[in-house]
Formats: C-alpha cells, sequence, structure tokens
C-alpha cells in the first residue's frame, strides 16, 4: 500500500520540483507546459509516457497543440505520493 504524503512533505518536494503547483484539494500536483509545436510537445508527451510505463504511475494530462498540462496524483493512495514526486521530477528532466 502506498503511503499519502503530509502537508509538510508536500511543501518540501514541491520546492524541489520546477513549476509544479498544487491542486486547491491538495491531492494532486499540476504543471504546465509550452514548446515550439505540437510535434516538440507530442515529443515530450511519448517521453513521458515510457517514464510513467517504467514506473507503473501515469499522469492526468491534456495537450492543446504547443501546450501540455498534467497533472499527478495516486489513485491507490487517494492523495499525492512519493511516486508524484519522482515521476514529477523525471517530467521536469524530460522537459
Ligand atoms: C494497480 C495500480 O493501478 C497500478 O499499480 C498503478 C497504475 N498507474 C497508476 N498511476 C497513478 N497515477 N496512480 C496509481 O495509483 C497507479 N496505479
Amino acid at each position: 500500500m502506498v503511503e499519502r504524503l503530509s502537508e509538510s512533505e508536500i511543501s518540501s518536494a514541491l520546492m524541489a520540483l520546477k513549476g509544479w503547483k498544487l491542486r486547491e484539494d491538495g491531492l494532486a500536483i499540476t504543471r504546465s507546459l509550452q514548446f515550439s509545436d505540437f510535434a516538440e510537445a507530442f515529443g515530450f508527451m511519448t517521453r513521458v509516457a515510457i517514464l510513467a510505463e517504467k514506473a507503473d504511475h501515469h499522469p492526468e494530462w491534456f495537450n492543446v497543440y504547443n501546450k501540455v498540462e498534467i497533472t499527478l496524483t495516486t489513485h491507490d493512495a487517494s492523495g499525492l505520493s512519493e511516486r508524484d514526486v519522482a515521476l514529477a521530477k523525471q517530467i521536469d528532466a524530460a522537459a
């Protein structure tokens, strides 16, 4: 069973991440990214898809043209877990 992060763990995790915000309900983190065009955006999404599959931890995301909006939460914990932080760090590196 994956543990849900405490508020202080979430705050310190957000400081180590780039551009991620805590969703109003406190149960997810979100980040918006903008690329030069659709092909760049989709290439990023492809890299993230491979990382997500390897981690067995998957984003909720939306893409329109060169913009990608990502939401991370852990369904199994009904909130944020270390899996979200780990994937967010990998996403920051893939951007
Ligand atoms: C059995 C369980 O659904 C799987 O282990 C994974 C799949 N991907 C997942 N992704 C996310 N975001 N949260 C999960 O709890 C999750 N669980």
